[in-house]
């Protein structure tokens, strides 16, 4: 399988290649040439298999130039870490289903690929003989969950930037508190716009990135998107099986488009069991806005109770616009180089009838999400985190547009990552799981530097492995 670029200037790659460059030589993203199609007799069969035979399967399909011998050892020992076998559960809550992405090692949905990642990073590095230093920007979980997929990893060295003050206590506690001394964590004083801006364009300086190697762990790299594609296959197929469901709909908080994104491949790789999707957003909701009016206009960022979705520049809708622009990355660069001028990017009404038959979308403010918390809490005993219940609400928002067929809401982070906003919903303290006890007693390590490019920079030349 070979890999190009959404700007149409980088040589295509391999799937190995694609997992080292990250960000597209040309500043574009990385997709899959041809996006593969599972056929009515496979996804019967798949539905025999544990998730991480699934993976396997999945991922098969896109790693081609992995040995499968080492893509088993490498998919088994990622989610040996995770604390339940079914590694991504489907629960019944009321009238709807959770699919539970918090089993992980930090208690959110992008353990699920940065424990791949990780592994892989760690195996390909070994078997070149190189070393790594990963650059990433977080607001609050991908930091944690890249931190713990590399810690004490022998070739690789972590630099994490976040906004300063702007990630839940908790979430800022498991990133500084690692103590392993390949990571760096750096709090700007900005927001994740700024961040994922300052890494890009690091990324950009071609010279900068091979002199100090940089790796991405975002869903700038292409494998995160592949590993969440697995999820929505697993949960459908699980729900045809247990139900009898013909399609299965999913509702997806959203703020990166990273994890919806997958979920729109999941659908063109497993078209037979996946519905519609839902993509729900906080305050932040510059993609509801497009969805429902056809227009992309950048916002100030807004602090809500969901911190992780507090976003502007949603990276991935890069790659949505490639398959919107009928895959010309003519036309991709000359929509993002207006986006990045004017703030703003149309589609035409060709275009927005694809996007509405792509997702319904609704988005959820403060009030309605904490409504939404104590509800389904004092209605089901099932307490949601705050990104969750976007979700869910923005689902109940959106109920009328979905065709018959059984309801999943992504639960994207377990709810004692987001205590204030839980207790304030419920009036109760979330139970802590024990991967989350101690961590107010052990030493922070974290530098808080100015949003400023060329102050990262000197950092990472300051502390990067070369
Ligand atoms: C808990 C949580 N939910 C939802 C999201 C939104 O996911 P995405 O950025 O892939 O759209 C994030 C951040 O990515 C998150 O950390
Ligand atoms: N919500 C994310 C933002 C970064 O998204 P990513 O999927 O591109 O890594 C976070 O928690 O950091």
């Amino acid at each position: 399988m070979n890999y190009l670029s959404t700007r149409g200037r980088t040589a295509p790659v391999g799937f190995s290649e694609a997992v080292l460059m990250g960000l597209a030589t040309d500043g574009g993203l990385l997709l899959p040439e041809t996006v593969p199609e599972a056929s009515p007799e496979t996804l019967r069969a798949w539905r025999r298999l544990s998730y991480t035979e699934l993976a396997l399967e999945i991922l098969a399909l896109f790693a081609d130039d992995i040995p499968r011998r080492e893509l088993d050892r490498l998919v088994r020992r990622s989610y040996a870490t995770f604390d339940t076998p079914e590694i991504t559960p489907v629960v019944p809550v009321g009238d709807f289903f959770v699919l539970e992405l918090f089993h992980g090692p930090t208690l959110a949905f992008k353990d699920v690929a940065l424990q791949f990642l990780g592994n892989l990073f760690e195996w390909l590095l070994g078997q070149r003989g190189e070393r790594m230093n990963i650059l990433g920007a977080t607001s609050g979980d991908t930091g944690s969950a890249a931190i713990y997929g590399v810690r004490g990893k022998e070739n690789i060295r972590i630099f994490i930037l976040h906004p300063h003050g702007r990630v839940s206590p908790v979430q800022a506690l498991q990133m500084t508190t690692v103590p392993e001394d390949n990571v760096f964590n750096i709090a700007i004083r900005g927001t994740f716009d700024d961040g994922q801006a300052i890494i890009k364009s690091i990324f950009e300086d071609l010279a900068f990135k091979e002199r100090y190697r940089l790796g991405a762990v975002n869903s700038i790299n292409w494998t995160r998107v592949a590993a969440q594609v697995v999820y929505y296959v697993y949960a459908a197929l699980r729900l045809q099986e247990r139900e009898g469901a013909d399609r299965v709909h999913f509702a997806v908080p959203t703020g990166n488009f990273g994890d919806i994104f997958a979920g729109y491949l999941a659908r063109r790789l497993a078209g037979a069991a996946i519905g519609t999707l839902v993509l729900a957003t906080n305050e932040n909701n510059i993609l509801t806005r497009f969805v429902n009016e056809g227009r992309y206009v950048r916002g100030t960022v807004v602090p809500t109770i969901s911190p992780s979705m507090d976003i502007q520049v949603a990276s991935n809708f890069e790659r949505y616009l490639y398959y919107l622009l009928d895959e010309d990355p003519e036309r991709v660069t000359e929509a993002m180089a207006r986006f990045a001028q004017s703030g703003e990017l149309r589609v035409g009404f060709r275009a927005q009838a694809r996007v509405r038959e792509d997702f319904v979308s609704a988005s959820v403010g403060e009030a309605e999400t904490l409504e939404t918390i104590r509800r389904v809490y004092e209605a089901h005993g099932y307490l949601l985190d705050p990104h969750s219940a976007v979700g869910v609400a923005a689902a109940a928002k959106c109920r009328g547009e979905l065709p018959p067929g059984p309801l999943v809401c992504l639960a994207t982070a377990h709810p004692a990552k987001f205590p204030d906003a839980v207790r304030r919903a419920t009036g109760r303290d979330p139970q802590r799981p024990p991967a989350l006890r101690g961590l107010e007693d052990r030493p922070t390590r974290c530098e808080v530097l100015p949003a400023d490019e060329q102050v990262i920079r000197d950092f990472i030349a300051r502390h990067a492995a070369v």
